[in-house]
């Protein structure tokens, strides 16, 4: 293989490489997020800095079923983000994810440096019940709750838009060959394309349970702000480096 040829490799292997090249167009994505209060002194102490923690300790805890990917195909997702501030901006920092499928593993970890784990997360109706579950090493670390279709979301199109295209904030951390953070920064990235589908409001639970390797349960839920379930057509398309820990 020529060098121009391996430069234009979008990922690894390079014989099959896990991912082609971006931006990925999501049709179908289905999300339930649950916000909840969890005790201010854990969103400080989890905050990576500059990102500065709001008024309000804030988590939303989502699941995201995603049909149709391109270049992903079919997985589930479910983790928690916590809304603050960087240079006065608000937006969402990603502080765990836990997914299904390969693909888009290690294209979050390799590009955008989303938090990324292997486990099995479900999004599904169940009777009258949208019900969220995630397992990881065979135990049930989170189990969420909403009322299927309960209320429409009013200004429905527009309030979720807006909900989608806040900036998304990740700390991507990737080790050198040395074993040091030869990439250690904040990334953010904003979906683009978005075309509501549905949006609906209705009452909501969740269970965390406490795992070392999956710690959800280390934001314990306080009280129970809101649910909302939603479905759009997306487009992640690449980021931004916003801060580098080893420049800035
Ligand atoms: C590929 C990605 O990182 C997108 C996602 O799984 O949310």
């Amino acid at each position: 293989m020529r060098r121009d040829q391996i430069l234009k490799l979008p990922s690894m292997p390079a014989s099959g490489p896990s991912y082609p090249a971006g931006p990925y167009r999501f049709i179908n994505r289905e999300f339930m997020v649950i916000t909840y209060e969890t005790d201010r002194e854990i969103i400080v102490e989890q905050l990576p800095e500059p990102l500065e923690p709001l008024d309000e300790p804030l988590v939303h805890y989502e699941w995201i079923k995603m049909p149709d990917s391109s270049g992903f195909g079919s997985y589930t997702e479910s983790g928690m983000v916590v809304p603050c501030r960087f240079k006065g901006e608000e937006v969402n920092f990603v502080v765990q994810m836990y997914l299904d499928d390969d693909p888009p593993i290690a294209a979050g970890r390799e590009i955008w440096g989303f938090p990324k784990k292997y486990a099995h997360p479900k999004l599904e109706i169940v009777k009258d019940t949208l019900t969220g579950t995630l397992e990881y090493a065979n135990q049930l670390v989170a189990m969420g709750t909403m009322g299927y279709k309960h209320e429409s979301m009013a200004g429905n199109g527009a309030r979720t838009t807006a909900i989608l295209t806040k900036t998304q904030v990740n700390l991507k951390l990737i080790p050198g060959v040395d074993g040091q953070p030869e990439i250690c920064q904040l990334v953010s990235y904003n979906l683009t394309d978005i075309k509501v589908k549905g949006s609906w409001l209705g009452p909501g639970r969740l269970h965390l349970v406490p795992h070392v390797n999956a710690p959800v349960a280390d934001f314990p839920v306080r009280r129970i702000v809101g649910a909302h379930h939603f479905v759009a057509d997306v487009t992640l398309p690449y980021g931004r480096t916003i801060y580098d820990y080893n420049v800035d």
